[in-house]
């Protein structure tokens, strides 16, 4: 399975500056983007990094992908999305997100045996987090409830649509309430990144959230 995953260079995870400055959001980006590669890698996908520009490590050289092949793209999310998609019956093309710090190959291999002309993972708060596209006529639209407006696309098309129940595909990580599922569950380098950058699951009212030592 060809599986695209998108990655924003610039400015990642804009919503988590609250809590991470922007040199500590793009490690913090980098490490989860190399834990999903692990993860479509463990699941027999082959992944291509769709970036918008090449990536460069804190010095602003070339970062190292790990072999993953790059394609630089600095179209929005959807039109770059969208290019990656089949043009032809019989092809199947899995676009995962980069922010998927608790995807692991079980629930991924999941989704990719999934029957459907279209088979999505929905992200929690109506985002589709992953999908497979085996149908040239489906195209994408993100952002905003876009696994309500991937279904109505589909249909309007005429195409099936499978679904996968997952929280570890439903947990991208967006707001800092989200890095608590990471402490919580997450079994990679993002969960590494957050415990040396001093880290901690608390107890709010009840529900976990995360503090840090300084
Ligand atoms: N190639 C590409 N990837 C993108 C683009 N925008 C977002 N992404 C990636 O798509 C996934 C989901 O992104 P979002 O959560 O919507 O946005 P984000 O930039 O990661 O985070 P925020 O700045 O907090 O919105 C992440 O893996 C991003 O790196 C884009 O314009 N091009
Ligand atoms: C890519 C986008 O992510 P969100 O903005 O919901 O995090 C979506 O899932 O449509």
């Amino acid at each position: 399975m060809q599986v695209v995953v998108p990655y924003a260079t610039r400015d990642p995870k804009s919503r988590l500056a609250g809590v991470l400055d922007a040199d500590e959001r793009r490690a913090f980006a980098r490490a989860m983007r190399a834990d999903v590669v692990d993860a479509v890698r463990d699941a027999g996908g082959e992944p291509t990094l769709l970036t918008t520009a090449p990536p460069r490590d804190a010095g602003g050289g070339a970062e190292r992908t790990d072999g993953v092949p790059v394609v630089v793209d600095d179209r929005p999310l959807t039109d770059a999305v969208n290019d990656a998609l089949p043009d032809e019956p019989g092809e199947a093309v899995a676009v995962v997100m980069a922010d998927l710090a608790l995807a692991t190959a079980a629930p991924l291999s999941r989704l990719f045996e999934t029957a459907g002309d279209v088979a999505i993972a929905p992200g929690r708060g109506g985002g589709t987090n992953a999908l497979v596209v085996r149908h040239p006529d489906f195209r994408v639209d993100y952002h905003g409830a876009s696994y309500r407006d991937h279904r109505r696309i589909a249909a309007d098309a005429g195409l099936s649509v499978g679904v996968v129940d997952s929280m570890r595909l439903a947990t991208d990580v967006d707001e800092p309430d989200d890095i608590a599922e990471v402490f919580l569950h997450g079994e990679g380098r993002a969960r590494e990144w957050l415990a040396d950058a001093g880290f901690e699951v608390v107890l709010r009212e009840g529900r976990v959230g995360v503090a840090r030592s300084d």
